[in-house]
């Protein structure tokens, strides 16, 4: 089956002759999470903006189901949802108003039913006529995601869903995603938080200086770019790691009383029995051993870099 969202050597160079998207190729799955992770000013927001028709391309070719987003670009765009970054509403316009006039925008009938169902969807049923200004931070992000799922576009694309909203409220809308992935949404999403992107994405794709690093499954790229750490807490501290274990770059935490040892998994061996046969010759009792796996972000900080370099 075709991709929903195809890229092809997209470019974009700004008028000021800055290069934000240096040929971008991408294909994004029909209901798939995408998580688009990279550094300030990576090219994010112009590749999403492309895509949804509000930067004309200086290049290449993308398709949105199959229709060409510069030659069917009305297509194209009715099947497109955009969560911008920054919360632009109405102060005084009601929730279910704005909600209905963004329908209206697509040329598309009203349909209340329809408009009733994404703001219970959205936790937004309760406040339907409240001034959007009478509104949190969370309640006007999720009216943003309201009004652009309001036409029923099929790839919602959210930049930045949770920047400045706090951790509850993030996580509340880590599952109003998983819920709109569940009707069939497919959903490009950009994060400086990598920890969403661990929580809710399908696959990553890095972007830095306008080119894509990697796209990859999460759970693989975690497999194979991953290290895994072994702490040991140690019954009685140490000051100093001993000399016979200095082989095994071995990092003192909290005072001595645990050690930190980093292996990689693609290895041969990890080292492991050793290094505890190592630690008893030394005679160090241990209280506790623990595995931890890298995160998505040491991956992504290591893949920057090496990009940068
Ligand atoms: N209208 C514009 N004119 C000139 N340069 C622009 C314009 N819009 C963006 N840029 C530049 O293009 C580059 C990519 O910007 P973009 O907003 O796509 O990055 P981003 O990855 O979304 O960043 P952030 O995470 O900070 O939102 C930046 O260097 C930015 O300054």
């Amino acid at each position: 089956m075709a991709a929903i969202v195809e890229v092809e050597n997209l470019t974009k160079t700004y008028k000021g002759g800055f290069t934000a998207l240096g040929g971008v190729s991408l294909a994004i799955e029909r209901g798939e999470i995408l998580a688009l992770l990279g550094p300030n000013g990576a090219g994010k927001t112009t590749l999403i903006s492309a895509l949804c028709g509000i930067t004309t391309p200086s290049g290449g070719q993308a398709r949105i189901g199959g229709h060409d987003i510069a030659r069917d670009w009305r297509k194209a765009r009715h099947l497109v949802g955009l969560v911008p970054q920054e919360v632009a509403l109405e102060p005084f316009e009601k929730v279910i108003n704005t909600v209905r006039f963004s329908r209206g925008l697509f040329g598309k009938g009203r349909d209340d039913a329809l408009v009733e169902r994404v703001l219970r969807q959205l936790s937004l049923w309760d406040k339907r006529h409240a001034r959007t200004r009478e509104l949190s931070g969370g309640m006007k992000r999720r009216v943003l995601i309201a009004k652009a799922l309001c036409h029923e576009p099929q790839v919602l694309f959210l930049d930045e869903p949770t920047a400045g909203v706090d951790v509850e409220l993030r996580r509340d809308m880590w599952e109003v995603v998983r819920g709109l992935k569940e009707s069939g949404v497919t959903i490009i999403l950009t994060t400086h938080y990598i920890e969403e992107a661990e929580a809710m994405a399908d696959r990553v794709a890095v972007i830095n200086g306008g080119e894509i690093l990697l796209v990859e499954d999460k759970a693989a790229l975690m497999r194979r770019m991953g290290r895994k750490t072994l702490r040991i807490d140690l019954a009685c501290p140490v000051t100093e790691v001993p000399e016979a274990l200095a082989g095994y770059d071995l990092e003192r935490i909290e005072d001595g009383a645990a050690l930190l040892y980093h292996y990689d998994t693609r290895g041969d061996g990890t080292g492991i029995t050793r290094l505890l046969q190592a630690l008893a010759r030394e005679g160090l009792s241990l209280r506790d051993i623990e595995t931890r796996q890298s995160s998505l972000e040491e991956i992504f900080v290591d893949l920057v870099r090496e990009g940068a370099a």
